[in-house]
């Protein structure tokens, strides 16, 4: 996935935050607040799970794919977006060294 996908889902979200829940998904997610979109997020991490263990492949893409939307949504809520924890992720990236190495290879030294 492109960042520049999670980058448009987090403003669609924000978005949502403030939109009729009568006319939109995510809307009705941050309408029943916290425990509602933690709910939701619970049951995707089994359905993401269930669909690991079986093994097909297109289960297991689709099923993360709600498990990561879901996510988003609950950043959402906090007032955060993915830009956070892809902030997050480069941080721990750069700590191990491998983007130094992956650098230094490129340059063929
Ligand atoms: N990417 C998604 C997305 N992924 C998953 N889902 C919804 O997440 C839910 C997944 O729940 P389940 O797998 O349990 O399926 P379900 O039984 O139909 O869901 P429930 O009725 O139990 O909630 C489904 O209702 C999906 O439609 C999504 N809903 C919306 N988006 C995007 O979010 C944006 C805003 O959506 P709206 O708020 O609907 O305008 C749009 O750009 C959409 O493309």
């Amino acid at each position: 996935m492109s960042d520049e996908i999670l980058r448009r889902l987090d403003a669609v979200l924000a978005a949502r935050r403030e939109a009729d829940p009568e006319s939109s998904y995510v809307a009705g997610l941050h309408a029943g607040g916290i425990d509602r979109i933690l709910r939701k997020l619970g049951e995707e991490c089994t359905e993401t799970v269930v669909a690991s263990k079986n093994g097909e492949r297109d289960d297991i893409v689709y099923e993360t794919a709600d498990l990561w939307f879901h996510s988003l949504v609950m950043l959402s809520h906090h007032g955060l977006d993915s830009g956070s924890v892809l902030a997050e992720l480069e941080r721990r990236f750069g700590l191990s060294g491998v983007a130094e190495k992956a650098a230094r290879n490129k340059q063929g030294q």
